[in-house]
């Protein structure tokens, strides 16, 4: 089956009403490549002015799993969908660290974006001392069977492996890690949503940069890209947008 690639930047708690001008040469690219979805999550505050600024398809980087009520501070889907977000990511790594999100959690977060007609952008991936003890293939796995809604579509549902220890450091697995990470990621799918799964978008995340982002491109079952710290910049982010649309 033929998927069309999705390249996602990934701004964290970075970026500025200023840094928006970064997205005119974003959207300018995704409209040279018409074959690839690209967007862009920023931070809460800009996604509105970030929807308002054009064409270019802006998500958000957490939602909470309500609809509304008393959580201060969160910010639910249906919110999300009317400052103009299309997509949602959900269990980054960092937040299931930071704020110690559970599987569970991250499965009725997913849930709550897909109701509220949006895609959610799953993310698993194991750390360091998980993979040295030969358990990274094991702790996706499971966290798959615990985050994945098994009732999504396979159009609002993308899953993004980010081994944790290749976030931000520059780290990269090898082109054969991340095959046989997103084959057994492809066949775990397939247990889960059976024909469905041969339509979910699977990402790749952890230091994809303009230098290494064609051969990631081209590895067997990697649909895409979310990136960090890449992302910020159009001189940075085209290029890997280029180099999906080539692959
Ligand atoms: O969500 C994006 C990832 O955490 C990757 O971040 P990075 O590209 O800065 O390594």
């Amino acid at each position: 089956m033929t998927r069309r690639k999705l390249v996602a930047g990934n701004w964290k708690m970075h970026g500025s009403l200023a840094q928006l001008a970064e997205l005119d040469a974003i959207a300018a690219a995704a409209r040279a490549n018409p074959q690839v979805d690209v967007a862009i999550c920023p931070p809460f505050t800009l996604i509105a002015a970030a929807a308002a600024r054009g064409d270019l398809t802006i998500g958000a980087q957490d939602s909470h799993q309500n609809e509304k009520g008393a959580h201060t501070g969160c910010v639910s889907a249906p919110m999300l969908r009317e400052a103009g977000a299309k997509l949602v990511i959900v269990g980054h790594s960092e937040r299931r660290t930071d704020q110690r999100e559970s599987d569970a959690e991250v499965y009725a977060k997913a849930r709550a974006v897909i109701a509220a007609g949006m895609i959610a952008i799953v993310c698993v991936g194991e750390t360091e001392g998980e993979r040295d003890a030969g358990r990274a293939a094991e702790v996706v796995e499971r966290q798959l069977q615990g985050s994945i809604p098994a009732d999504g579509t396979a159009t609002q549902l993308v899953v993004a492996y980010e081994p944790v220890w290749a976030i931000g450091t520059g780290r990269t697995p090898t082109v054969g890690d991340v095959a046989a990470m997103h084959a057994s990621i492809r066949t775990k799918l397939g247990d889960m949503l059976d024909a469905e799964a041969e339509g979910v978008r699977i990402l790749y995340g952890g230091s994809v940069k303009p230098s290494n982002a064609a051969e990631l491109m081209a590895v067997n079952n990697v649909d895409g890209a979310l990136v960090g710290g890449a992302s910020l910049t159009a001189a940075d982010f085209v290029p890997i947008i280029e180099a999906a649309a080539r692959a």
